[in-house]
């Protein structure tokens, strides 16, 4: 008997006023196209009505925000703020959470909008699916290049160079915030498929 695996539906909300994040947030779209998702990118300051009505029927949400003032940007804040609706219906309870982040300096506070995320999250009820890799660049035989170069858990951390174009985004943080990508498809693909099998056992 063959079964067709579920296409999970992600989107990618996220706020990038100067280019860096939403580099990353193409490097997640990536990973989880690639993984077999069905993907929407949404950018949070211009969401339409349309992408909303996306955003209630996803299996998956990443939200991505640069680090600004050592937090999310004010307008990440304020689609979190236009979201509380859902908040209160519980429109987007037991989908798939996870987040990514960048700003200038390597550590620049991002572990604060990493853990804003999670807890954004978590007020909608939703399932936080973190990085899922071993931190890289610390040991004498690491590099720079390595996944997950910055070292966080929570979510995909990235770092450019404030000065640079969005060309200097680091190949490492692309590739991580990809798998990133990858991972939260195939754990909203698991999700689903139990529960669909459950609904049969249930049936
Ligand atoms: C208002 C403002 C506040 C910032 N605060 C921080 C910060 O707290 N930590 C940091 O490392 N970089 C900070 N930066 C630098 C940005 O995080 C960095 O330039 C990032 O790449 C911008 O991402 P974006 O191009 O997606 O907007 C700040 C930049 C701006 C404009």
């Amino acid at each position: 008997m063959s079964h067709t695996p579920p296409q999970p539906r992600v989107v990618v909300a996220y706020h990038s006023g100067y280019g860096h994040t939403a580099v990353l947030a193409e490097a997640v779209r990536r990973g989880a196209e690639k993984a077999g998702a069905y993907v929407t990118s949404v950018a949070v300051d211009a969401v339409t009505d349309d992408q909303w009505r996306q955003l209630d029927a996803a299996d998956a949400v990443v939200f991505g925000s640069p680090t600004y003032m050592g937090g999310a940007s004010a307008a990440f804040h304020a689609f979190a703020e236009a979201s509380s609706g859902r908040y209160l219906t519980g429109a987007w309870a037991d989908k798939i959470a996870a987040g990514f982040t960048n700003s200038a300096s390597k550590s620049g506070d991002k572990l604060n909008t990493l853990n804003f995320l999670a807890a954004f999250a978590a007020q909608h009820h939703m399932i936080w699916v973190g990085l899922g890799l071993p931190p890289g660049w610390n040991a004498l035989t690491a590099d720079e290049n390595d996944l997950n170069r910055l070292g966080f858990w929570v979510g995909a951390g990235a770092q450019t160079p404030q000065d640079g174009g969005v060309e200097t985004v680091h190949g490492a943080d692309i590739a991580t915030a990809e798998h990133l990508g990858t991972r939260v498809t195939e754990q909203a693909a698991a999700l689903s498929a139990g529960r669909t099998a459950l609904a049969a056992t249930a049936a």
